[in-house]
């Protein structure tokens, strides 16, 4: 029997997971006539965010002159609407709602003990999130997978960065558990699918694009901590990324050729344009490994540390950064970002589409069918 035959066979048992939930028009309405029942105020700062994301998703982009500088109530509005920049209407509603639900739920919530509005964990299985020092920390809590992503990290990865973009945290931080920082895609996910492999490599493309863009329009400052191993997405995504603070362990690894797929995550365009196209073929296509101080070098890291120190040197120096004003950088990261928006979205659907194709190739086939049928070890 063909290798992709026997994949095939393997993909008829694959579920792959609903794409994601859109807020509809009858969600928004909801959220619009909850916000008036909620029993706490909930502050000036999350009046201002309400404020914003109603106006972007029922008129769009800021279409109104600046107001004065003495004009203080209307110009913070003014800002904070502004500072969502092109975010789409649909993905504004669905933040809305998101941040409705929040407060109410947590007017309603029983006392946390210690856990305060600037401290509080969201938990999930493979993906843990928690809130302190205004960070919001995801972690990659997979270790004995070396932190593979499964399809159901993807979707607790979107839900994260939509919730701490609308939280009262000032950036997102990316680690891993144990020594590996992620190893990319759960090479599995296609070889335990219901359903016909076209499905479920089109199911794959949509929750990829849906994943890229959460990254894409995260509206804070958004850092990796890369305590060991990185592969595949995990890297690729890195891109994205406003800072990438790594341990002199890491090594930085995209074998897509090997794995007869192609990069994702908008690397095809921000690869090379951070290290040049020569450097970002040798990655993208021929798959070579980079230590640490070799990224640091091709622009794809902030800086290095030694693993003796790494998490003390790191840790300390987020704390400080949280405590820079947040607006400030919201609105800075929002003007380094805006111009290339319309650019990313546009990379990251091609890159889907690609993929998707991809994963119905034989090449593609073959090299997961390989990796799942490796030998124990003993
Ligand atoms: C829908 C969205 C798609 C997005 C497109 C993304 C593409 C990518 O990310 S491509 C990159 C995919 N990743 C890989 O190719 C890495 C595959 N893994 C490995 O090569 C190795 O496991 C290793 C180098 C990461 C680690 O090697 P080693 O130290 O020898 O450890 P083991 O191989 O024994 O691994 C321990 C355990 O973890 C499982 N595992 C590791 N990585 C993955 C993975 N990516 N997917 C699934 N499972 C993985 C490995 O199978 C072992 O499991 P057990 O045998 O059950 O102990």
């Amino acid at each position: 029997m063909l290798v992709s035959e026997v994949f095939r066979l393997q993909v008829a048992k694959l579920h792959l997971g609903r794409p994601t939930m859109r807020a509809s028009q009858q969600d928004f309405e909801n959220a619009l006539n909850q916000v008036k029942l909620l029993k706490k105020d909930p502050g000036n700062e999350v009046k201002l965010r309400l404020y914003a994301l109603y106006k972007q998703a029922t008129e769009g982009p800021c279409n109104m002159p600046k107001p004065g500088m003495l004009d203080f109530v209307n110009k913070a509005k003014w800002d904070a609407w502004n500072a969502l920049g092109s975010l789409p209407k649909e993905t504004a509603r669905q933040n809305y709602v998101d941040l409705v639900s929040s407060l109410s739920s947590s007017s309603e919530a029983p006392s946390q003990g210690k856990r305060g509005a600037d401290e509080k964990a969201r938990e999930s299985k493979d993906i843990l999130v928690t809130s302190e020092d205004g960070i919001t920390k995801i972690t990659f809590n997979r270790p004995t997978k070396k932190n593979a992503i499964s399809f159901q990290m993807y979707r607790d990865i979107i839900l994260a960065l939509k919730n701490a973009s609308t939280d009262n945290t000032v950036m997102a931080v990316f680690t891993g558990t144990g020594d590996y920082y992620c190893s990319g895609n759960d090479l599995t996910n296609f070889t335990s699918a219901t359903g016909g492999i076209e499905e479920a490599a089109s199911n794959g493309a949509v929750l990829l694009r849906d994943f890229v863009n959460s990254f894409i329009d995260f509206p804070k400052p958004l850092v990796a901590v890369v305590n060991g191993p990185a592969v595949g997405i995990s890297v690729t995504l890195l891109g994205l990324f406003d800072a990438v603070f790594a341990s002199d362990r890491a090594t930085f690894h995209t074998p897509f050729s090997q794995l007869g797929q192609s990069p994702e995550a908008c690397s095809s365009y921000t690869f090379p344009k951070m290290m040049g196209s020569a450097k970002a073929a040798e990655m993208l296509l021929f798959g070579k490994k980079l230590t640490a101080r070799e990224a640091w070098a091709q622009g794809l890291v902030t800086e290095v540390f030694p693993e003796s120190t790494f998490e003390t040197e790191v840790w300390t120096r987020l704390k400080t950064y949280a405590k820079l004003p947040p607006n400030a950088m919201r609105i800075s990261k929002e003007l380094i970002r805006k111009n290339e928006k319309e650019k990313l979205y546009a990379v990251n659907a091609e890159e889907c589409t690609t993929l998707q194709a991809r994963w119905l190739s034989e090449e593609c086939m073959n090299a997961i069918m390989s990796f799942v049928s490796r030998k124990p070890k003993l």
